[in-house]
């Protein structure tokens, strides 16, 4: 039985599902989601995922959503014992709290700066840039003297950051004048395995959306 993700290659939430699918060896059956044009608001859609996101996986019928719960299940369910996800509690509580610090802080500032700014127009908001540099000092001090973010190996909280990160290479923030989160992100671009594949094409894919929108 394929394991379905649905999924649109810029999104930066997909982009972890698809490193983590390389990470674990797994082959993924890929369907493009049509966003432009509202083919994750069809009922087909609706049904899997009520909340009409991609990433959606869809594996034996089981419909999850949320990317950071996508890359937790693919693990539990498909690489038991892998370093990716540790079972030790608190080694696995580190990269929880990572993972939270993600879509909670860091990428949820990102957007709230940014998608205003690409989708919608608006200017740049000197106050909600400052609040994305406070997140980045926090993850450059994560990073102090760790060569992952979540302790001595590579694991998913690597993988869902650095396919948030990475997307602010389509924005004016400079991540790379955080000397940790620079060194980090060289890392995990030349240890996550299928890295290019998996999440520089579709960072591509989002710089060329921003650069079509910004120019609109
Ligand atoms: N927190 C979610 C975010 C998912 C999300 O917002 N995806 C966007 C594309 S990047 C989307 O599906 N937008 C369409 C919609 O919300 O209707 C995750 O990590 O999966």
């Amino acid at each position: 039985m394929p394991i379905d993700l649905y999924y649109v290659p810029g999104s930066a939430p997909c982009r972890a599902v698809l490193l983590t699918a390389k990470a674990l060896n797994l082959n993924l059956n890929l369907k493009l989601v049509d966003l432009h044009h509202g083919e994750h608001l069809k009922p087909e859609y609706i049904k899997l995922n009520p909340q009409h996101t991609v990433p959606t996986l869809v594996d034996d019928g089981f419909s999850i959503w949320e990317s950071r719960a996508i890359i937790t299940y693919l693990v539990n369910k498909y690489g038991k014992g892998s370093s990716l996800y540790p079972e030790e509690p608190k080694a696995r509580a580190l990269v929880d709290q990572r993972l939270y610090f993600d879509i909670g802080t860091l990428y949820q500032r990102f957007a709230d700066y940014f998608y205003p700014q690409v989708f919608g127009g608006a200017p740049a908001d000197k106050d909600k840039l400052a609040k994305i540099e406070d997140a980045l000092q926090l993850l450059n001090t994560f990073l102090e003297g760790q060569k992952f973010c979540a302790g001595p190996t590579l694991t998913l909280a690597d993988l869902s950051l650095v396919a948030s990160v990475s997307s602010f290479e389509a924005s004016d923030v400079d991540f790379k004048k955080y000397p940790n989160i620079k060194r980090w992100y060289e890392t995990v671009k030349s240890s996550a395995p299928g890295y290019l594949e998996a999440n520089e094409k579709g960072l591509d894919a989002f710089k060329g959306l921003v650069n079509s929108m910004m120019k609109k």
